[in-house]
């Protein structure tokens, strides 16, 4: 199987990092290479743009590919969107210089709005039937509106700080993405794609999971059970030559601060949190 991933920009590092916490650290990859190799001998990696991804992917030449939602939006091409993997996010947006009259988006009938999104922007002012003269840029969207290029744009913001710094607003909101994981429909249920989707959720569901591990005398652990609201329950386990019991338990991360103090209450000691690699449920 081969998975189409993208070759630079802010979504390269973040991805290549998922497939190695998904058991598939790349091997023999090197910079601008387009191919690797990953640690399953059935997987292999094309290196690839963000935003030619969903187009490998619709032609059969990836089974599966990694790239945001706003690029498969904007590419046309009508894949399943398999699992969100949570990063990348962003929101695509309607925006206009902060002291001129446009303040909602009826207001850009006739008028031009640049962007680097020009399908999903015509989508956007088509559904509401306004009339709208799209031009087309590849990056540095901010500045047209400022060079009399642009009305307004519609472009990514995240923090908003590009926004802020070139004094433009918010209109409205035209698509909130993130980084997903596409496959053709035909392609969706096959095997090596499911097991796929399986190592990336079970990667997804440890994330916000921490492995507690403690100590605690037998006469306590009645009141330690209390305070753990753990998945499945602890496991309790003897240790060797003491009669103290080990417990082990998966909690929420943000239920870690709190439970940690109500465990030494009730009498737990040597307490670890480690972090989960994997958790498949
Ligand atoms: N500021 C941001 N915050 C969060 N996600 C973003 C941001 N900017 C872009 N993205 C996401 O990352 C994707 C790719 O953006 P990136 O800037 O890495 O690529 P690019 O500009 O197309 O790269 P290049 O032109 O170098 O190939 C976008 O389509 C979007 O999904
Ligand atoms: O709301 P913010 O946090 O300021 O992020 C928004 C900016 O991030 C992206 O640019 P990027 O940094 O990827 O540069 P690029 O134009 O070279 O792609 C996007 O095109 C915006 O300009
Ligand atoms: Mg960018």
């Amino acid at each position: 199987m081969r998975i189409a991933v993208p070759n630079k920009g802010r979504l390269h590092e973040p991805t290549v990092k998922l497939l190695e916490r998904a058991g598939l650290r790349i091997e023999n990859g090197a910079d601008r290479k387009l191919y690797a190799e990953t640690v399953d001998p059935d997987v292999t990696v094309l290196f690839a743009r963000a935003a030619d991804i969903p187009e490998y992917v619709a032609d059969g030449a990836a089974a599966v590919g990694i790239t945001g939602l706003d690029q498969e939006r904007e590419s046309g091409t009508d894949l399943d969107e398999l699992v969100d993997l949570e990063f990348g996010q962003c929101r695509l947006v309607l925006a206009a210089p902060e002291d001129g009259e446009i303040t909602e988006p009826a207001q850009l009938a006739g008028k031009t709005v640049a962007t680097e999104f020009p399908r999903i922007t015509r989508e956007y002012f088509d559904e509401q039937g306004i009339d709208t003269d799209i031009v087309e840029v590849t990056g540095a969207t901010e500045l047209t509106p400022h060079v009399e290029m642009a009305d307004a744009i519609v472009d990514i913001t995240s923090t908003g700080t590009t926004l802020a710094v070139n004094r433009l607003a918010i209109i409205d909101e035209v698509l909130q993405s993130s980084v997903r994981l596409f496959a053709r429909p035909e392609t969706a249920d096959d095997d090596k794609v499911q097991q796929l989707m399986t190592a990336f959720e079970s990667v997804l569901a440890a994330d916000d999971k921490r492995y507690l591990m403690m100590n605690v005398a037998s006469e306590d652990l009645e009141a330690v059970k209390d305070v753990i609201p753990g998945l499945g329950g602890p496991t309790v386990m003897d240790v060797a030559g003491s009669d103290d019991l080990a417990v082990h338990v998966v909690v929420d991360e943000r239920e870690v601060f709190e439970i940690i103090n109500d465990l030494k209450a009730a009498g737990a000691t040597g307490i670890l949190v480690t972090e989960i690699e994997r958790l498949v449920e």
